[in-house]
């Protein structure tokens, strides 16, 4: 153009071209200097349709960005919500893509990620496939399109799970063609098998119209003429493409000139076109307007321009069917909005997969629940524990006043059971998840569940601790039978723990209360590769909640450890007097060894049903065997109102390596035979009067021998402190 424009023997009166932005966009940015009109057959960069920067030029070839609207029109059809885009850094392909995501969201489209390369699109490529993406809009030359594909076939994005929307200008086949600038490893039958399918959408290149148009040619006479003129394979020829768009812009000037030269003889004094020069502005204006007016039929369709000099016209969409673009589609942009893109019936879309792809992953959330069965199994579980510690209950109500139980502190043994009942109540809640409760209701189940295990376990193991304290302090004193334990001073102690526990849990719920959290797990893939499967699992977590569940664990970890060593330490202990202690050891023991074991277990699954039935169970393991321990020897009083002797038993005596607490026992429990052995006298003592018909004394007597354990003048129902 410089060297035209400076070759001072002619002057020119306008300029058609380029064919490619890169070089259009230069041109016409000085053209209009010389007051010259410039028109391109082909340039599409939206950048042209500045009219500050472009203020003479034309071009009978759409802006890329006009074809984002059969973009959008092909996603709305095809149902496709999540698209990618990747584009090469250039105006001609950044200024649609930015077009295209502004009005993304308007059309219902959500942009799963925006890539954009200079050089090569590797990393980018990758990219795509890393966010999922299933359906890409390209905006790119076919040089880079070249490494895009082979990119692709080497991650594996083509075939039936993708689809590729490019642009539909390139030359034909060009997947095959080398060129040394932008070099990729795929061999020819890669790229072929990368590029089928993909689909293009371009403006329409030849009218549709069967009539002749301006140039007194059908479309179909135009080809043939074409063809012959140029022969051979006229379609691998550059810019084949562009041809009935060179045709129709030389049309475009030869018919503005011919207007303009009658406006110009019109002219006082009139004018001619040879009398045209670089700084006559007055007839630059007027070859400005008539091209502006141009309105005619050519080989391409109608030919006008709007007011930023694009042309107007029908678009089209093809696919690549076996390494040929056949058009699929076209578009309509004057008619109604349903009707506008309509798809041709022969040849029609070719699915690779016999249907369109998904528009990504489809990623289907796997509620993670407690099965009915399991919840149902754990529920009769409980209820029959609730049952038999009812029963329980009602047994040491009903013969509180039996000796028996008397001794064994009923009272305590109550909290025991209360306790218990507790522990299994919150089995229900515990399996009271989301399948079960309303989503909002569920982080009560939580917080109920995290309450009856804190004060359950605080009063069943509270209660037993505090007995085998009173065990253990009688045993071990210095002071032996001055040592007095009243049961209310077990409560006290009972009181104070669940008091604690009771405390944390409330400074919990003020502080970092609990609240429901769904976590989702890895995804699992489907055989079927367009849904990925993600276990969601609801749950109720705080921030601290390590903290809370540990202060927990600490105090009632605690209370375990430390009862498991007064058990031990009063292991030889058989008084029936205190008659529990050894099993309330035992239950310890058994709690113990199953926190141990179950606790780790428990916070290291994941899989609820699993870690539903590894709590039950040791839920209910652990209480039942505690109630049964306590309470079951306790059921043989119920036909035993006096068992004369059998609250009087002994430890082995004289066992060599026998400690200072184990021989006080052993005294102890001489002393008790003793007294046992005289007590059976006196008996038969009263037994004699009773012959002799002393009856009413008799009474008083044996009423006093019966209490005889408690003649040291303590509490009746305080044994253990005789
Ligand atoms: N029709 C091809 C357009 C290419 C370009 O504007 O550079």
């Amino acid at each position: 153009m410089y060297r035209e424009l400076y070759n001072k023997t002619t002057t020119k009166i306008m300029v058609l071209g380029a064919g490619c932005s890169i070089v259009t966009q230069p041109t016409a940015q000085a053209s209009h200097h010389w007051n010259l009109i410039q028109l391109s057959y082909s340039s599409a960069s939206p950048l042209l349709s500045n009219r500050n920067l472009f203020p003479k030029f034309f071009r009978a070839f759409p802006p890329e960005t006009v074809f984002n609207v059969v973009k959008f029109a092909m996603l709305k059809h095809f149902g496709w919500k999540r698209v990618a885009t990747l584009h090469q850094t250039i105006d001609l392909f950044s200024l649609p893509t930015v077009a295209f995501l502004d009005h993304a969201e308007e059309n219902g489209i959500e942009i799963i990620t925006s890539e954009s390369f200079a050089d090569s699109p590797a990393i980018q490529v990758s990219n795509l496939k890393k966010q999922g993406a299933r359906i890409i809009i390209g905006n790119f030359y076919e040089t880079k399109a070249r490494q895009v594909f082979c990119q692709a076939y080497k991650e594996g994005m083509y075939g039936k799970k993708y689809v590729w929307i490019i642009t539909g200008w390139y030359s034909h086949q060009w997947w095959l063609s080398e060129d040394d600038e932008n070099r990729h490893d795929c061999t020819k039958e890669q790229m072929a098998e990368a590029v089928q399918g993909y689909f293009t959408t371009d403006a329409l290149p030849l009218s549709l119209a069967k009539e002749p148009g301006v140039a007194g040619i059908t479309t179909a006479q135009f080809e043939a003429e074409y063809k012959e003129y140029v022969g051979g394979e006229p379609e691998t020829l550059s810019g084949y493409q562009e041809a009935p768009y060179g045709f129709d812009s030389v049309w475009t000037i030869a018919l503005a000139l011919q207007e303009a030269e009658t406006r110009l003889q019109d002219l006082v004094p009139p004018k001619t076109i040879a009398n045209f020069s670089y700084d006559d502005d007055e007839m630059a204006k007027i070859f400005f307007e008539v091209i502006n007016a141009t309105n005619f039929e050519g080989v391409s369709g109608p030919v006008q321009f709007t007011y930023d000099g694009d042309r107007k016209g029908l678009m089209q969409v093809e696919q690549n069917q076996d390494g040929a673009e056949v058009r699929v589609g076209i578009y309509h942009p004057t008619a109604e909005d349903e009707n506008k893109l309509r798809w041709t019936n022969d040849p029609r879309i070719v699915w690779q997969g016999g249907k369109p792809p998904a528009d990504s992953i489809l990623e289907e959330e796997l509620p993670q629940t407690i099965s009915q069965d399991l919840f149902i199994g754990m529920a009769i579980l409980a209820a029959a524990g609730i049952v038999l510690a009812i029963g329980f209950l009602a047994f040491n109500v009903r013969f509180r006043n039996r000796r028996f139980i008397k001794m064994s502190s009923p009272k305590i043994n109550n909290l025991i059971l209360l306790g218990g009942m507790l522990m299994y109540v919150s089995i229900f809640f515990n399996g009271l998840d989301t399948s079960r409760v309303p989503f909002d209701s569920y982080v009560w189940m939580c917080k109920a569940n995290t309450w009856c295990l804190g004060i359950g376990f605080s009063l069943a193991f509270g209660a037993m601790f505090s007995k085998t304290w009173r065990v253990h302090k009688i045993f071990t004193s210095k002071t032996m039978m001055k040592t007095i334990i009243k049961d209310y001073q077990l409560y006290v102690m009972v009181a104070v723990l669940v008091l604690i526990v009771t405390l944390v849990l409330v400074i919990w719920e003020i502080v970092d209360p609990l609240q429901t959290v769904v976590r989702k797990a890895a995804r699992q893939q489907t055989d079927d590769l367009d849904v990925v499967i993600i276990p969601v699992h609801v749950t109720c977590e705080s921030t601290w909640q390590v903290y809370w569940v540990g202060t927990l664990i600490c105090i009632e970890g605690l209370l375990l450890v430390f009862g498991a060593f007064l058990a031990w330490e009063t292991r030889k202990v058989t008084v029936p007097a205190l008659n529990d202690s050894k099993y309330i050891g035992m239950s310890v023991y058994n709690t113990v060894i199953l926190s141990f074991i179950v606790v780790p277990v428990s916070l290291i699954l994941d899989e609820v049903n699993a870690r539903y039935v590894i709590m039950s169970i040791f839920n209910v393991f652990a209480t039942t065997l505690t109630l049964c321990l306590v309470f079951v020897p306790k059921l043989k009083v119920r036909n035993d109102i006096h068992p004369k002797g059998s609250m009087l038993s002994t430890m082995k005596s004289g066992e060599e390596g026998e400690s200072d607490s184990d021989k006080r026992i052993r005294i102890l429990n001489d002393m008790i035979q003793r007294l046992q052995s005289s007590l059976v006298k006196k008996d038969d003592i009263i037994k004699e009067l009773e012959t002799a018909g002393v009856s009413g004394q008799t009474k008083h007597h044996r009423d006093s021998a019966d209490e005889g354990i408690n003649t040291a003048g303590t509490s009746q129902e305080d044994p253990a402190t005789s």
